[in-house]
């Protein structure tokens, strides 16, 4: 079964967010520039390119966290309004990004709290869209350690006492447990053991076809975009330089650079 009927992408209607001329640059052809897209409800979208592309930049700036120099991003909200991401205050921002948005971070500690419990990381964003039942709270908790395929009885444990796979895992639940619309990924798996990362390709493949959720996923591994995402944005020297479904992108490259970036991965 291909990606694309894997993932429920729904073209049928509006897309969630739509990305417009959106350019961070730190000096020429380092950072992103004139960047155009539109991201679908249940689609994956992967960002790939070398080392110093600009990926990490424009995910930065996709998900709230750094301002572009010119353009903008629009995001269609739960109660289907459209917001312009950077005309919105920070608090709004900051909201967006507890509640309808989540954001997966290559190093776990980036987005976990390290001096409270597994349990209290997960719990924190159920607070945050209103929960305030500490029962429920922890009952969503243990459910989302099962669903991540944590031990359960470690649920009072800081996660500085887990280990790189579990620390992603619990992000990963930490992330999921507000049911976002949208989910950034910075390279989920870098830095992972290979069969914890097989593994966490597995949940997170699971996961995201469960939930229907949207991701923008940064990756410079091809066999990673290959298995998560749907769509492909190659990036070279900041810019978009192809882009398409990922099984065309990566068996039949048009542009060159992508065709080398290819080439690359399969001659040892
Ligand atoms: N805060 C900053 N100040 C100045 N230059 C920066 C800053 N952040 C990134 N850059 C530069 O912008 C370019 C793009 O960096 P970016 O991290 O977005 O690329 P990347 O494709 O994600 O690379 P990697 O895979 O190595 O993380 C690089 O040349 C980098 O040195």
């Amino acid at each position: 079964m291909t990606n694309t009927q894997l993932f429920q992408q729904d073209r049928s209607n509006s897309p969630l967010l739509k990305v417009n001329k959106l350019t961070k640059l730190y000096a020429p052809g380092k950072g992103c520039e004139d960047i155009n897209f539109d991201l679908y409800p249940g689609e994956v979208l992967g960002i790939v390119g070398e080392s110093g592309s600009g990926k990490s930049t424009l995910l930065t700036c996709l998900s709230a966290r750094l301002a572009p120099n010119d353009g903008e991003v629009l995001y269609l909200n739960r109660e289907n309004n459209w917001l312009n991401l950077y005309q919105l205050s920070e608090t709004e921002r900051r909201y967006l990004l507890r509640t309808e948005w989540g954001v997966v971070h290559q190093h776990a500690r980036d987005g976990l709290r390290m001096g409270v419990s597994a349990g209290a990381n997960i719990g924190e964003r159920l607070m945050a869209i209103g929960e305030r039942h500490y029962g429920k709270i922890r009952e969503k908790g243990m459910k989302w350690m099962q669903d991540v395929e944590l031990d359960v009885d470690r649920i009072d444990d800081k996660p500085a006492t887990y280990s790189g796979g579990m620390q992603q895992r619990l992000q990963i639940a930490r992330n999921l447990v507000t049911h976002p619309r949208v989910v950034f990924m910075d390279e989920p798996t870098g830095g992972l053991d290979v069969s914890v990362q097989a593994r966490l390709l597995d949940l997170l493949r699971t996961l995201v076809t469960e939930m229907n959720l949207s991701v923008i996923i940064v990756t410079h591994d091809l066999a990673v975009a290959r298995l998560l995402a749907q769509r492909l944005v190659v990036m070279r020297h900041g810019k978009i330089v192809e882009t398409g479904l990922t099984d065309q992108v990566l068996d039949d490259p048009q542009h060159a650079y992508t065709q080398l970036l290819v080439s690359s991965v399969l001659t040892p």
